[in-house]
């Protein structure tokens, strides 16, 4: 039997030090500033503005936390945050990060009260405009989100094009497609693929630049719509990533009928998010994510690949599987 010990209740409970440490670090411009050559204290000191009571700890810090190098008292970043932390790359993920920062920190603050109210904790609170609408009135934030939201499915996107039998289908439709991460990565791995980038009329323009970016303006286009007032576009493979869990059951129900009344016959739909294993012990960030869909919609939840899969079937679709992707994410399936 193993002895009990505080450290693992500590090091949960104290998290919020290092995560905090982190995106301060990319609100700072630490990394960035780094990836343009490696510096000393009193340089770094002068560049990012830092006051010296606690610069060389907040640095040290991200060493210690192996965020940063140190050799002989010059810094520099991890072949990880070099890569993925400069914002000059175009491999940044700080987009996610700079979101949490300015929006999530805060808003967690209040989970407690969340669990008590079953409220959401965001700019909504209290009435106001819904999560989208109050983004989206902000073209900075509506920027933010949308880039955010393609580094959180870069790698879903590559395992999405590499795991379904696409050679079997020739259109499909990204339903929520935010910049347009799945569209442009299916396009770009399959040449004979056609799609639509849906979504609401104000992520247009967004989603045309990266598109046209990525070389793939010739067959991923855009349509303007509202999921819930217009039909679905007609086509082989309907796609929804990050969309489910934004919505309250009937919502889910809604959309996963309207998908099955747009595929076209033999047609199927691909569900992914960060699907909760079906015994809801293992995957923690998928249970957090469903916590994070409280503090952020008014009835949103994460859920099992096994729920999913039951709403399929009551949609009518014929077959259903589950098929992991990256991380915490997985795909669900469904074949009419
Ligand atoms: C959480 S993001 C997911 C983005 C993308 N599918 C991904 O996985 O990265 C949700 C997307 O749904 C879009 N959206 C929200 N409400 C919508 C509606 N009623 N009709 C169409 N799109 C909507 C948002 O604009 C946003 O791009």
């Amino acid at each position: 039997m193993s002895a009990a010990t505080p450290e693992h209740i500590m090091q949960i409970g104290l998290g919020f030090w290092s995560s905090k440490t982190l995106l301060s670090g990319v609100e700072l411009g630490v990394f960035s500033t780094l990836a343009d050559g490696p510096a000393d204290l009193p340089t770094l000191q002068s560049k990012l503005a830092l006051h010296p009571r606690s610069a060389r700890d907040f640095l040290d810090t991200l060493v210690a936390l192996k965020l940063l190098e140190r050799e002989n008292g010059i810094y520099s970043n991890t072949p990880d945050t070099d890569l993925y932390l400069d914002r000059a790359k175009p491999s940044y993920i700080g987009g996610v990060l700079e979101m949490a920062n300015a929006r999530l920190y805060g808003f967690w603050g209040s989970l407690t009260e969340a669990l008590r109210s079953g409220e959401l904790q965001n700019e909504g609170k209290g009435g106001g405009d819904n999560f989208f609408a109050a983004m989206y009135a902000d073209p900075d934030r509506l920027r933010g989100f949308l880039g955010a939201m393609s580094a959180i499915s870069a790698g879903a996107a590559q395992a999405i094009a590499g795991k379904f039998p696409w050679s079997e289908y020739k259109t499909f439709a990204d339903i929520g497609s935010a910049q347009g991460m799945v569209p442009a990565t299916l396009a770009h791995a399959h040449p004979h693929l056609t799609g639509i980038g849906f979504d609401l009329p104000v992520v247009k323009p967004v989603f045309e630049e990266f598109i046209a970016q990525r070389g793939v303006a010739d067959r991923v286009r855009f349509r303007s719509g509202n999921f819930f007032e217009d039909p679905l576009p007609d086509v082989d493979v309907i796609v929804m990533g990050h969309i489910l869990h934004d919505w309250d059951l009937a919502g889910k129900k809604t959309l996963l009928g309207k998908a099955f009344d747009a595929l076209s016959k033999g047609g199927a739909v691909i569900v992914y998010d960060a699907i909760i294993d079906d015994d809801r012990r293992e995957n923690a960030f998928g249970l957090l994510m469903s916590l994070n869909m409280l503090i952020e919609t008014s009835g949103g939840f994460d859920y099992t690949g096994a729920d999913c899969q039951a709403w399929m079937r009551e949609a009518g679709f014929s077959r259903t599987r589950v098929e992991p992707l990256v991380g915490p994410d997985s795909m669900v399936i469904g074949f009419k």
